[in-house]
Parts: C-alpha cells; structure tokens; sequence
C-alpha cells in the first residue's frame, strides 16, 4: 500500500484528508485521522492556515498526522480573509464553498505528489475525478447525522425547483419516501431553515446536488455514527446510494494521561461553585445566534434560573463583541455568577469540569457526542435544520434530553429557557431524573472500553479491504 515516505509497516495506508472549512468539520476528521494513526496509518491533512493553530493541539501523532495548509482564494462578496466558516455569515456560506472549489488545482498537484490510497472528503464534490486518476480510492465521510442526510440529501429528496421560488415550508417538512422515522422529522415552520438545501447558487449549483454527487461519486460512504442510536437511517441512506456505508462510531478523543488542562482561568472560576451546579452553554464553531433579541433572552432566561452559568458564544449579527449584546444591566446583575465570553473555550474540558452540571448546547453533531459522553444533564436549543434532528434525536428517541420549546415564529423566550434548565436542574423534577437516567444507560453503551474500538477497527478493515479492491 502507499505511503508518504516511510512509516515502515507494510499494510499501513496512506490517507489524504480534505474536509469542508469548518471547525466542526475539521475536528471530527481529526479524531478520526488520531484513531487510524493510532493504528500506524500516515495522515496528510489539508487545512487553511487560520485554522491550524487551533486544531493543531487535536493532533495526537505529529509523527504520523502532517498538516498541509492551503491557501483559500479571496471570493468576491466574502469577508477579506475569510477561510473558514466562522469567518463567515450563514448566508454567505456558498461563497466559502466557491472558494473551496477554486483550490482544486493545488489539491490536484498535491494528489499527483502523494499518490495516496485513500482520500476522505465531505464537501469536495470533485475529489473522485482526481483522485481516480492516481489510483486513490475515495471516502465521503460525513461529520453529520445520518438522520439529516437521510431526511434531505438522499436521492428520494430531490426536488422539482422553479427558478427563483422558494418552496412552501410544508412541502419543504416533508420527508422523502421510505424515510424510516416519524419522529426525528421537522415541524413546518422549523423546515424553513432547510430552504438553502435545494436553492440554486450560480456556479455551484445547490448543496443538495453538491452533497448527492459526492455521495454518489464516491466509493464508500463513512458516517460518524454508530448502529445503535442511528442504524436505520443509515440503512436508508445505503438503500438509497446502492453503496456501502462504513459507520466510524463516536470518534472522540480518549483521556489521554497528558492532556492539556483547562485554562486555569476557567478551572478556577468554575472551582467556585458546588459540583454540577453551573450551566455551561456553547453553540459550535459557527455564528449561530443572528438576531440580538435571541442572544439576549438566553442570557435573560439564564440569569432567571438562579444558577451560576457560563456562556461561550460569538456575537450576534450587527455587533463585534458579546459586551456590546448583553441586555441593560446584566453584567451587574450577575457579578460573580455569570459570565458571557465571546471567545473559544475547551468544551470538552468544560464538561469534564465536575462544577458544571448542565449543557446548554445547539445540538451540533461533535457537540452532541460530546454531550452525550459527559455526565451533565442537557438543554437543547437547536438553530439549524440539523441540529433540530439532532435534538429531535435526543429528546425524543433517546429521551436523554430536554429541547427548549419555541413559538410559531421559530422562536424561543427567556422564561422556555429557564424552564427547560430547570427541569433538568431541580431536585425531584420527575422530567430530570427520567433524562439523567436513559442518559446514564447511553453513556454506559457509547462509553464502554470496547464500543468506540470496535467501530473503528471494523472501519479500518473496511478501509483495508477497499484499497484491495
Ligand atoms: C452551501 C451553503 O451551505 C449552507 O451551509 C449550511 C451548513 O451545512 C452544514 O451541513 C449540513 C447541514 C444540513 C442541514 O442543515 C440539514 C440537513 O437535513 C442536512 C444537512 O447536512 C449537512 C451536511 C451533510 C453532509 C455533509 O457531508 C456535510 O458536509 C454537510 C455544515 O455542517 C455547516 O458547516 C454549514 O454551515 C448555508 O446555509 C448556505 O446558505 C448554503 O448555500
Ligand atoms: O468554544 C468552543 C466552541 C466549540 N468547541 C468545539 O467545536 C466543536 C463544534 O462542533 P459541533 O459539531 O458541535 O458544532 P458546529 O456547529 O461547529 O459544527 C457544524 O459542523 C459539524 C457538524 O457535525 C455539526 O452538526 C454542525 O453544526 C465541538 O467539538 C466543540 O467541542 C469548542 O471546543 N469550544
């Protein structure tokens, strides 16, 4: 099998990894290039430049994982300097995938000097058109749910599109045939927000003709998910595609003995409280919170709960800094309890934290595997069509987790936030004991010694066995 240079075993592969520019993204194909390093796979991982400080701690075998940076072309109507998606506003995202399409020679010559065996990608559609000529097998691996590729970018979600209309939020609720789930659907002002899958973008087409060519064009599809919360949507998707559909399992790093620490100015403040008192709150890499209202009656409905809480959040649109978002008075009002930091923090090490005790999440995918590993009790506030599958997920198939309530309007109020918190917070609260129960069941399955091990050496094999092929 290849090689770049020599790692001096035999049956060890190659891989070349390229996921889309988020964090999110990069972090779960991180993980995964740890754990098949871990198995004496050499990695090349490319990544813009702004991202790989903040990723390069992830990596846990420098000698094995070797970053290549990528310039991101400037793209007309993107912020200067943009090369990630947290540098730019949701719906300029496409603009971001126009700039990722343009790195396609660089790619190319990189290919054509690696000559990998493998090369896993999610956003590229074009990878297999490159990578077939130098003899490299192909790997769509999604950082997603299968339930939210199942329910919109399947074949059977294809949409007749008149130019220029957007659809009617019925007919964008409802789920492709044989979809194999009632209850992990979307409400119909909720399907709004799926709007953007089908939109046409002049010159790349839509994200669903994006995500269905890399799907099909590819020779396996990986998922990072495992059978035992999501198996039937992946055999729905692998209906769909006729292909095999590798599943990775959890893929989250394990308690390395020499971990970094938490900053100690976050393992300090948070020294303060009693253990599992404070609520942490984080939405992912990506500006989530838009409208300056919302952002602010999370803190309100925060601040309402009595209890200590951290927030990690970007700003909203329309201001630089969360100082300049926070509602009159509060910062005053919460003075040594509370505290709203527009900046990254160590999530998993926060929930790891045995003060806090509550998770406030958006329902990312990493976020959610996170989530579900730790013991705190969680709040779900979901802001995309994904991340409301994946809530839906938690809360109502697994019921390891309450989902904030929202209005007709899409949206949710200081006094559902405090609800939902204290829920799941208050002592004898017959809704928290039921969720901290199924969730101690779930984290007893993800999180046994053999479990997350068995995934990814049944995947390795997949692997070994299609570079054979
Ligand atoms: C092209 C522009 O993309 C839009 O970006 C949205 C974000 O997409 C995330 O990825 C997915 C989102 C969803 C979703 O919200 C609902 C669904 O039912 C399915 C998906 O799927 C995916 C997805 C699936 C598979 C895969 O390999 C992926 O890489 C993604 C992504 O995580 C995030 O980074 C994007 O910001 C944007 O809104 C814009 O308007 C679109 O034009
Ligand atoms: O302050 C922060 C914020 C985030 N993070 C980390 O960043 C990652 C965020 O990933 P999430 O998947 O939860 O959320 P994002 O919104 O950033 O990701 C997006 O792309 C990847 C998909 O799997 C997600 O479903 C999608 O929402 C998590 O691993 C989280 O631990 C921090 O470490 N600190």
């Amino acid at each position: 099998m290849g090689d770049f240079g020599s790692n001096g075993s035999s049956s060890s592969m190659s891989i070349l990894m390229y996921p889309w520019l988020a964090f999110g993204h990069m972090t779960a194909f991180l993980h995964l290039s740890n754990k098949l390093a871990e198995k004496g796979h050499k990695i090349l991982f490319l990544l813009p430049k702004k991202a790989l400080n903040q990723v390069k701690p992830l990596n846990l075998y420098p000698n094995l994982i070797t970053f290549h940076t990528i310039s991101i072309p400037q793209v007309k109507g993107l912020p200067p300097g943009a090369e990630t998606n947290s540098d730019v506003p949701f719906f300029l995202t496409h603009l971001l995938a126009v700039a990722m399409n343009q790195t396609r020679p660089e790619v190319e010559t990189i290919l054509c000097t690696n000559k990998p065996d493998l090369v896993f990608y999610d956003s590229a559609d074009w990878i297999p058109e490159i990578a077939k000529p130098v003899g490299a097998k192909t790997v769509c691996f999604n950082t997603v749910s299968a339930a939210s590729i199942a329910l919109t970018l399947v074949p059977a979600a294809e949409r007749d599109i008149i130019d220029g209309k957007e659809m009617l939020a019925e007919e964008l609720a409802k789920p492709p045939l044989g979809y194999p789930s009632s209850k992990v659907v979307l409400l119909a002002h909720e399907a709004k927000t799926l709007s953007f899958v089908w939109r046409r973008h002049e010159g790349i087409g839509s994200f669903f003709d994006g995500k269905v060519t890399a799907m099909r064009n590819c020779d396996a599809i990986a998922i990072r998910t495992c059978r035992e919360t999501e198996g039937k949507f992946c055999d729905y998707i692998g209906s769909q595609y006729s292909k095999p559909v590798y599943l990775t399992g959890p893929v989250l790093p394990v308690d390395e003995p020499n971990k970094t620490s938490l900053e100690p100015r976050w393992a300090d403040w948070l020294a303060k409280f009693k253990p599992g008192s404070v609520v942490f709150c984080a939405f992912g890499s990506q500006p989530v919170v838009d409208k300056i209202d919302q952002f602010q009656e999370l803190c309100l409905g925060l601040e309402a709960t009595g209890l200590p809480f951290l927030v990690a959040l970007k700003p909203p649109s329309g201001v630089s800094t969360v100082e300049e978002a926070l509602p009159e008075g509060f910062q005053e009002r919460v003075r040594g309890r509370g505290v709203v930091y527009g900046g990254w923090v160590q999530q998993p090490l926060v929930l790891d934290h045995p003060s806090v005790g509550c998770f406030v999440s958006h329902c990312g995918f990493g976020s959610m595997w996170e989530s579900l590993m730790s013991d705190c009790q969680m709040v779900l506030v979901p802001q995309h069509g994904e991340q409301i599958l994946n809530a839906r997920l938690m809360a109502e198939e697994m019921e390891v987790a309450v989902e904030v309530e929202r209005g007709d309007n899409g949206w949710f109020s200081r006094r559902s936030l405090e609800d939902a918190v204290k829920s799941v917070m208050s002592e004898g609260s017959e809704v928290g004991e039921n969720v901290r129960k199924n969730h101690e069941k779930w984290r007893c399955v993800l999180s046994d010694s053999g479990f997350a091990d068995g995934y990814i050496s049944k995947f390795e094999q997949n692997l070994i066995d299609l570079v054979k092929s």
